[in-house]
């Protein structure tokens, strides 16, 4: 080993290394035998930290951004846990952001523009969910369909969320809606009306709801029931960035149990539903719709087959294929992934701010007792919801005011030019922000103001390119129809059968990010009935 003691001298003037110097196979040895296994170690780790630095550089061009990535993980802790305030302030930072956690390049739009362009540009964009998503939903499903064989799928499913088909569902809403107000009074006198976070209690009616608006009474009150305890494992899962494989007891682990056992409860549902309608049976939940529309298709295919005649009128608006329960089942999982976490945020905000609202609440209830001429026991019906103009305006208003999508991840599939300035590369993440454009001072003025007016005297209705809470484009949301109906008949039933107190804390305002928004302290009630 070459060994050059005392003070700095030329290489080339020790003996030990001239005769080296002329002896390559020597120099190499030499080299090789000073190369420990340490040293090429530290060799590739400086290297890849360099090429990452390097990578994240080149994605982010003109882009805000961090000037330097932490090596390789990037803000992954803050991303385990992210916080309003730090979209918020990504948000602030540009119209353009971006972000680089582990080999994910993320970019974030916050205007309003920016955000329809991302939505509207299906040509170099897909919707990407989360990493976790493919792995609990499943690669196959239909979600993550794209183009035109996303478009055709989508057809088929359209006539479960028509006015008709919802008339059908509204039976179901009232009696998830009827056992869980029972539930919220008597769990509320059980703690002698101290104020208790409430959120997790919405989370679970919501679930409920969707269970028997989507597979009737198919599923047990026991399936139920462990349906609801356990899906916020399934959320916990899908943070935006997950460790990239399943390790055995973390939270994609027990989302993904949990995902399973889903899969299983809508599969035996679907099973049950299908002998049934091909018994005749009346359509009751989503779940008979689809197998009924599927059912009419294959006769009707039949028929032509056969060479039958078939009367115009006998077509089904959309002839589909048969689908295995397996598949039924992986879709109906994707209204519930789609629908709770959703529904539960606006469920808990609707709840807090009425209770803050006094004023508001009773012009509700008077709303309510009104279209129901007086008697409180008239059951739900579209034609009651319909005439609820005020309740309605409530709902918007929550939804503008407290969206409960805050962002929608997307792919890039192509190379994106976004501006003139920005091309986006192939396989980034791009996620268009929805609070950004429902907090736009232009289009609502007053913007951090809950006004319902601003529905009913106001232009709010008119601001339909800053309406982004369902998302807009291919994949708008398929259930934005039936979410609305379903919040305005809970808050008007709610108002007419209890009374609710609100317990603010300091953190009552603040946002809590757990997949949609949340009051941070998940909002402290008590509920008592109503004489
Ligand atoms: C307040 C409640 C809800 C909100 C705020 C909401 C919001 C959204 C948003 C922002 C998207 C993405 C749209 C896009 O990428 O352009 C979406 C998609 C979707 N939503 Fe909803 N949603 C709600 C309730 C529901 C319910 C109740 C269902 C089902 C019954 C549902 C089913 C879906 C489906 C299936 C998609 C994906 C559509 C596609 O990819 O073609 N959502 N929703």
């Amino acid at each position: 080993m070459v060994n050059v003691t005392g003070s700095f001298i030329s290489p080339s003037a020790d003996a030990t290394v001239s005769p080296q110097l002329f002896a390559p196979a020597g120099l190499i040895a030499s080299v090789l035998d000073g190369f420990t296994i340490w040293k090429f170690l530290v060799t590739m780790f400086v290297g890849a930290v360099l090429y990452d630095q390097f990578k994240y550089h080149y994605l982010k061009g003109a882009i805000i951004g961090p000037a330097y990535k932490i090596p390789f993980m990037g803000p992954f802790l803050e991303s385990v846990n992210p916080k309003f305030t730090e979209y918020k302030a990504k948000w602030d930072s540009g119209e353009l952001s971006c972000v680089s956690v582990f080999h994910k390049f993320v970019v974030i739009a916050s205007s309003r523009d920016m955000s329809r362009k991302i939505f509207n540009s299906p040509t170099y964009v897909k919707p990407c969910v989360v990493d976790a998503a493919h792995k609990l939903l499943g690669k196959t499903n239909w979600v993550f369909l794209d183009g035109k064989a996303h478009v055709d799928y989508r057809k088929g499913l359209n006539g479960l969320f028509t006015r008709q088909a919802l008339s059908c569902y509204m039976p179901r809403v009232e009696e998830v809606f009827n056992e869980y107000f029972k539930r919220f009074l008597d769990n509320s006198a059980a703690v002698d009306h101290k104020p208790t976070p409430w959120m997790p209690q919405f989370r679970e009616l919501m679930t409920a709801l969707a269970c028997r608006t989507f597979v009737g009474y198919y599923m047990s009150e026991e399936a139920v029931q462990k349906v609801a305890d356990d899906y916020y494992l399934i959320t916990a899962a899908l943070e935006l960035v997950n460790f990239p494989i399943i390790l055995p007891y973390t939270k994609t682990w027990y989302g993904k149990k949990a995902a399973d056992m889903v899969l299983d409860e809508f599969s035996k549902c679907t099973a049950k539903s299908k002998a049934r309608m091909a018994a005749g049976g009346e359509v009751s939940c989503i779940l008979d719709a689809w197998v009924k529309a599927q059912q009419d298709s294959a006769k009707y295919r039949e028929k032509l087959a056969k060479g039958i005649p078939v009367d115009d009128s006998e077509k089904p608006a959309q002839v589909l294929r048969d689908f295995s329960d397996f598949e039924i089942a992986q879709t109906i999982f994707t209204f519930l992934f789609a629908s709770q976490d959703a529904t539960s945020a606006a469920t808990t905000w609707l709840f807090q701010l009425m209770a803050d609202r006094p004023d508001i609440l009773e012009k509700v209830r008077e709303e309510n007792l009104r279209v129901r001429n007086g008697d409180r026991n008239t059951g739900i019906s579209l034609e009651l919801i319909d005439q609820m103009t005020y309740t309605r305006a409530v709902v918007k208003e929550t939804l503008r005011y407290r969206p409960p999508v805050i962002m929608v991840p997307y792919l890039v599939k192509k190379d994106f030019p976004i501006t003139d300035k920005i091309t986006v590369s192939k396989g980034s993440m791009i996620i268009p922000s929805v609070w950004p454009a429902t907090h736009d001072e232009d289009a609502y003025p007053n913007a951090d103001s809950f006004e319902p007016e601003r529905w009913i005297t106001g232009d709010a209705e008119q601001q339909t390119k800053n309406w982004l809470v369902f998302g807009t484009g291919p994949h708008y949301c398929l259930g934005q129809n039936y979410a609305v109906s379903s919040l305005i008949a809970m808050i008007g039933k709610a108002s007419l059968e209890m009374d609710w107190e609100h317990f603010p804390t300091a953190q009552s305002e603040d946002i809590k990010v757990f997949a949609t928004i949340f009051p941070q302290d998940d909002c402290l009630l008590n509920f008592r009935p109503r004489a």
